[in-house]
């Protein structure tokens, strides 16, 4: 069977970690956690949100997986994040899904699934992260496998999630 990466897109404060965290918590699945160049928020956790590096530690583009740079910081899998337990969580920008999807077939085959979350009035995000949002590309919603509105309550999230999971696990065993 190949492996399964389940990636998570969507705007800024749209509930991408917190979906992954449901996810991780209620299913067991493992999250890639990618790399980046930008510095760390209050309240992000090195290895939990990202793995924080310096940009001289960026490694040449052969080892990486997923690439995309975004708000002038670069993001990056490599490979190697791939040889684990399945099915993965990855929270993903569009730039880089589509970077994943070209390589979906080598130099190992994988089998990704897309999870747009959508969540409407994020008053909490700030201008510079909504500025960053320019820097996506759009995928229209009819080319993600499941689109997910976050607008209700957490729980809600929990179990739209669950659900999706299940369709998940039941299209791909
Ligand atoms: N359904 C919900 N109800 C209430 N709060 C929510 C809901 N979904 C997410 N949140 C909260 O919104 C904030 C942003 O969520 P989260 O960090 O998961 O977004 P994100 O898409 O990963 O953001 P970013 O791309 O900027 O990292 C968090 O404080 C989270 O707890």
């Amino acid at each position: 069977m190949k492996p399964l990466i389940i990636c998570i897109v969507g705007a800024s404060g749209s509930g991408k970690t917190t979906a992954s965290m449901i996810l991780q918590q209620q299913l067991g699945w493992t999250a890639i956690v990618s790399y980046t160049t930008r510095p760390m928020r209050k309240g992000e956790i090195n290895g939990r949100d990202h793995w924080f590096v310096k940009p001289d530690q960026v490694p040449p583009q052969s080892r990486m997986c997923a690439y995309t740079k975004f708000g002038g910081y670069e993001y990056w899998t490599e490979w190697n994040q791939f040889l684990t337990l399945f099915p993965s969580v990855y929270v993903i920008d569009e730039k880089g899904l589509v970077n994943l999807q070209s390589k979906e077939s080598t130099p190992f085959p994988f089998s990704l699934v897309t999870i747009k979350i959508k969540r409407d009035n994020l008053k909490d995000i700030n201008d510079k992260r909504k500025a960053r949002d320019n820097d996506r590309i759009n995928i229209p919603d009819e080319l993600y496998d499941y689109v997910i509105n976050n607008n209700g309550s957490i729980e809600n999230l929990r179990a739209t999630l669950y659900l999706t999971a299940q369709c998940i696990i039941q299209k791909h065993q």
